[in-house]
């Protein structure tokens, strides 16, 4: 018999240090570019609406606040030696204990725990089985969303042990920052591209006695965040790429970098771990097969359209459910995101922010004391 969903707030959460439910505010940028940006921040009536948002904004700042103390703690506790499994895991039980309820669609994780080695840019997260132990030497991208009514925080850090990765580091964390100052209200995606190519490309680093040009991976991209939406439809380049899409006023922005000693290009690569329904897909379409019937049911209960992995079908209690969730995916009703890798051999770096563009400023909503 499923155990009924216990709709208390648990203890342990986050709410118990706000007591009165109100988040810490990001940093604040004001708007640049144009004429008409500049004299945003004056504009008193948008300014008193957006504070009528504020419900919206306060569960973002919830979200964030969760985000920053996981991290610190994360950060501190990584070590080499740990499984992929046990870092991966350490970081999603300490979002859930935050989150401060067991119903997975009203906060928690917003997407998998992401960790990423080396040449792998992105989207690897262990399955079952997972034997990877973290080295020394490795190049880690902690890549995890913290969701509250579907708020979804997406922010990104590279862990390294080894300091000969800090130019590499300080790279992408550089060109992610210029990416968050040139973005705002009317900002064309393919300058936003432009301007965080320039910096990245600006640098380079020595390994093992090798100069490398830093490049940026110009197949990976910042996005659009919609309620429940990783993704929602506006991609955010990091090279030029003449895109003349304009970021709009009270959109939320995933704003992320890539940079990389190989090619600067990923291909699908290894394992599949991540997994979303496809938001395209008909609603309510048929499916005959019993067992991919019962599994589409549980992901919609679970997850909804907030991607997922292998580990948390197997936390739920799923079973078995390998060939019912390709079945799934070969329908079209659910998409796989495999891991995404440069060349064998290089290292690759990733910073990411969420930022809100509010009527009046610019909101880095994740930004921390550590980047
Ligand atoms: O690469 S994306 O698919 C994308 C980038 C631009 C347009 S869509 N992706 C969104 C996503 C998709 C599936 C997931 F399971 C988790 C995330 C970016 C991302 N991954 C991690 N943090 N941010
Ligand atoms: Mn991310
Ligand atoms: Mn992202
Ligand atoms: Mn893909």
């Amino acid at each position: 018999k499923k155990k009924k969903k216990n709709n208390k707030k648990k203890k342990g959460g986050i709410n118990q240090f706000f007591p009165d439910g109100v988040f810490p505010e990001g940093e604040w940028q004001e708007y640049t570019g144009s004429e008409e940006n500049l004299k945003r921040v004056t504009d008193e009536e948008k300014r008193y609406l957006d504070r009528q948002a504020n419900n919206k904004w306060n569960e973002f700042r919830k979200g964030a606040e969760i985000h920053r103390r996981v991290r610190q703690t994360a950060q501190k506790n990584i070590k080499p030696g740990m499984t992929m499994t046990e870092v991966a895991e350490s970081i999603e039980n300490s979002v859930r204990a935050y989150s401060g309820t067991d119903d997975s669609l009203k906060g928690g994780m917003g997407f998998p725990c992401g960790v990423s080695l080396n040449h792998c840019a992105a989207h690897y997260t262990p399955n079952a089985g997972d034997k990877v132990v973290l080295q020394y030497d490795d190049v880690m991208k902690v890549d995890f969303g913290v969701h509250v009514n579907g708020h979804i925080i997406d922010c990104a850090w590279t862990q390294t042990f080894n300091e000969r990765y800090d130019p590499l580091l300080n790279a992408v964390k550089e060109a992610t920052n210029t990416g968050i100052k040139t973005a705002g209200i009317d900002v064309r995606m393919t300058d936003v591209g432009e301007a965080v190519e320039e910096v990245m490309e600006s640098y380079e680093v020595e390994l093992d006695g090798k100069v490398y040009p830093v490049k940026c991976i110009r197949n990976l991209q910042g996005h659009n965040i919609k309620p429940y939406q990783i993704h929602g439809g506006k991609s955010v380049p990091i090279v030029k790429n003449g895109d003349t899409t304009k970021m709009e006023e009270g959109e939320t922005f995933a704003i992320e970098t890539f940079g990389s000693t190989g090619k600067g290009y990923v291909v699908h690569g290894g394992e599949c771990s991540h997994y979303m329904k496809n938001l395209d897909a008909p609603p309510n379409a048929p499916i005959r097969l019993d067992r991919a019937k019962k599994l589409m049911q549980t992901i919609d209960k679970n997850f909804g359209s907030l991607p997922f992995c292998r580990r948390y079908l197997d936390r739920i209690g799923e079973e078995k459910y390998l060939l019912a969730l390709n079945q799934l995916c070969r329908a079209g009703l659910i998409t796989e995101h495999p891991p995404l890798v440069d060349v064998k051999g290089c290292y690759t770096a990733q910073y990411e922010h969420t930022i809100l563009l509010h009527p009046t400023r610019k909101e880095v909503v994740s930004r921390g004391d550590d980047y």
